[in-house]
């Protein structure tokens, strides 16, 4: 059987203090992320993602229940020791790329590496090679202003992934590409999934996204209301499905 690498078990998050109305973020919510799965987070405006990568990247924490990411309860790991859990074990790709302009495409990969302390020839060998995996060699002296929509979030992934995280969360990756770049971001995202069995957490509106995906959690009021398994359908059956089960258009297959 394969290891779950992300458990969440009865995790309810409830905003406002003694005085505020109170609002249930999360209730209840129970669920996990194995080893190579890409699961994929979809639900309406105010259903809870947000909340839930904000707990799951150690940014928040939970009113009740636990969260274990590689079999270690984050309530237990404070200060510093919480840091560099995240900087080793969670990968982070972002809507707006998050990368810093100032500095190139190198050293924004090599952030993470350079905040572990890592020497800089292993810096240099681990940036070359997961740059080459994502095919942004060539780029890695431009500026984040001198590339194109495509090109920064692979950057963006690239320093996501060259820490050779357990679990890489992702939010709305391909919310700001145009459609070839999300399809060339997506196709990445899976293969890297499949061969170097990097576990993939990703939010997302879009049923095509959705369709890269082993499994869709579909999230209303804080819990799950429906989840869909992509099983031996090909990714195009498996878009089909998403789209009539979610209701939405998208004509890009
Ligand atoms: N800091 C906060 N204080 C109080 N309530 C909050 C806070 N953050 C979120 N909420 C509330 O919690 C609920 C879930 O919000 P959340 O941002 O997690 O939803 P979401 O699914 O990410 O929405 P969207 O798709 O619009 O980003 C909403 O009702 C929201 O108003």
């Amino acid at each position: 059987m394969r290891t779950s690498v992300v458990t969440v078990d009865k995790v309810t998050k409830i905003y406002g203090n003694g005085k505020e109305e109170k609002t249930t973020a999360l209730n209840n919510l129970s669920f996990t992320v194995k080893a190579g799965e890409f699961v994929g987070i979809m639900g309406a405006s105010g259903s809870g993602k947000t909340t839930l990568l904000n707990i799951l990247s150690t940014l928040d924490t939970p009113t009740h229940g636990q969260v274990l990411i590689d079999g270690e309860d984050l309530s237990k790991i404070k200060g510093k020791k919480l840091s560099t859990f995240r900087g080793e074990k969670i990968g982070f790709i972002f809507q707006d790329f998050s990368l810093l302009d100032n500095l190139s495409a190198f050293d924004n990969i090599s952030i993470p590496l350079a905040l572990q302390g890592m020497d800089t020839d292993e810096i240099i060998q681990k940036v070359y090679d997961i740059s080459s995996r994502l095919g942004i060699h060539q780029v890695l002296d431009k500026h984040p202003a001198q590339l194109s929509g495509g090109q920064k979030q692979r950057v963006a992934s690239a320093r996501a992934l060259v820490t050779n995280p357990k679990i890489v969360l992702a939010d709305e990756p391909t919310g700001a590409l145009d459609s070839e770049s999300a399809k060339g971001l997506l196709e990445m995202l899976a293969s890297l999934n499949v061969h170097a069995n990097v576990s993939i957490l990703m939010v997302t509106h879009d049923p095509y996204s959705a369709s890269y995906c082993d499994r869709i959690l579909l999230i209303k009021d804080g819990k799950i209301f429906q989840e869909i398994t992509k099983e031996d359908q090909s990714r195009q059956e498996f878009h089909e499905k998403l789209l009539t089960s979610i209701g939405q258009l998208d004509r890009r297959d």
